[in-house]
C-alpha cells in the first residue's frame, strides 16, 4: 500500500547573487520535479552529494516546507496545502529524526518531558501516565529508564539520538523521516543505532525515508534507493539494482567514490590491525 507519494515536486529558493542587497534576485531550483512513492513498512533511502537537494526533499515530504510546485499525498489524500485537523493528523503520522540530536532536543527539558511532548501537543494523555510512558519508550530504544529525569547534555551523541528516536515513536507514526540521523555518529555507534532502527521497524511496521550521503550505511538499511544530483532524482531502484547494477553515470561515480565500509568488516579490520601490530 502506498503511504506517501511526491509528484513532480519542485522547490525554488529566491536568492541574491554576489553583490549583497544590490544584486538582482534569482530563483534557484533546489529540488527539480521529484517524484517517488513510499509503501507502508518499507525503507526508501535518498542519497546524493551535499547540496543535491536531499534535505529539502525530506522537509517537503514532512510538510516542514511548502513546495513551489507539485503535490504531496499521504494515504491517498493530497496534503500539499492541508491545514487544521488534516495537517495535525499528518504531523502525527509523519515524524522526523534530525542529524544533530543536541540541537533538536530542548536542553532545558528532561528526557521524560521531551519524549512525551508530542502527545502533549496533540492533547493526548500518555497511557499509564507520563512517567511510565517515558520509561517504556526509553526501554524500547535501549536507554536506561532510570535516567528519565536527566537532561540531553547528560547523554552521549548516540544516546541523545535514541532520545530523538523515542520522541518520534511516542505518537505511533506511520512514517519516520531520518535526515542524516546517524551521520554524525562514530561508525560503531552508527551500527548500533541502525540495528535499533531496523528492530523498531520490524516491531511496529512503519516506513522510513532515510536520507544519507554515506552509501555504506544506506546499503544496510534500505530496500529501495533514490539517487539525487542537482535537485533531480537521476536513478531510483531496489538496493541491489543501485549497488550492483547502477545504470546512471552519476550513480556509478558516487559508488566509486565511497569506500564500501561495512561496520562489521571495519571492526574486524581494526581488530586484525591491532593483532597484527601486537605480533610485530
Ligand atoms: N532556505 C534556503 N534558501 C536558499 N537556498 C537553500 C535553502 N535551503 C537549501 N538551499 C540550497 O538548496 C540546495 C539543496 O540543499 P539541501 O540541504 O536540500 O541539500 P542536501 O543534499 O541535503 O545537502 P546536505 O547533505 O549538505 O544537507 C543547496 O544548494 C542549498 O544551499
Amino acid at each position: 500500500m502506498t503511504l506517501l507519494r511526491l509528484h513532480e515536486v519542485t522547490k525554488e529558493f529566491v536568492t541574491r547573487g554576489q553583490g549583497g542587497l544590490l544584486a538582482p534576485k534569482a530563483a534557484f531550483t533546489a529540488v527539480d520535479q521529484v517524484s517517488f512513492e513510499v509503501s507502508l513498512g518499507e525503507t526508501l533511502a535518498i542519497v546524493g552529494e551535499s547540496g543535491s537537494g536531499k534535505s529539502t526533499t525530506a522537509r517537503i515530504a514532512a510538510r516542514l516546507l511548502d513546495p513551489t510546485r507539485g503535490t504531496v499525498e499521504f494515504e491517498g489524500q493530497d496534503i500539499t496545502r492541508a491545514t487544521g485537523k488534516s495537517l495535525a493528523r499528518f504531523r502525527n503520522d509523519v515524524q522526523v529524526v534530525f542529524q544533530d540530536p543536541f540541537s533538536s532536543l530542548n536542553p532545558r527539558y528532561t528526557v521524560e518531558r521531551i519524549v512525551t511532548a508530542p502527545l502533549s501537543y496533540q492533547g493526548i494523555a500518555p497511557p499509564g501516565g507520563r512517567r511510565a510512558f517515558a520509561r517504556e519508550l526509553m526501554e524500547r530504544v535501549g536507554l536506561n529508564p532510570d535516567h528519565s529525569q536527566r537532561y540531553p547534555s547528560q547523554f552521549s551523541g548516540g544516546q541523545a539520538q535514541r532520545i530523538g528516536i523515542a520522541r518520534a515513536l511516542a505518537v505511533n507514526p506511520k512514517l519516520v523521516i531520518c535526515d542524516e540521523a546517524v551521520s554524525a555518529l562514530d561508525v560503531s555507534i552508527q551500527a548500533q543505532v541502525i540495528r535499533l532502527l531496523l528492530r523498531l521497524q520490524r516491531e511496529s511496521g512503519f516506513s522510513y525515508i532515510f536520507i544519507a550521503h554515506d552509501l555504506a550505511v544506506v546499503r544496510q538499511i534500505a530496500q529501495r534507493v533514490a539517487v539525487m544530483n542537482k535537485g533531480r532524482i537521476v536513478e531510483l531502484g531496489t538496493r541491489d539494482q543501485i549497488f550492483d547494477q547502477p545504470r546512471d553515470e552519476y550513480t556509478k561515480t558516487l559508488l566509486a567514490a565511497v569506500p564500501q565500509i561495512n561496520p562489521e568488516w571495519d571492526r574486524r579490520r581494526r581488530q586484525h590491525e591491532q593483532e597484527r601490530k601486537a605480533s610485530v
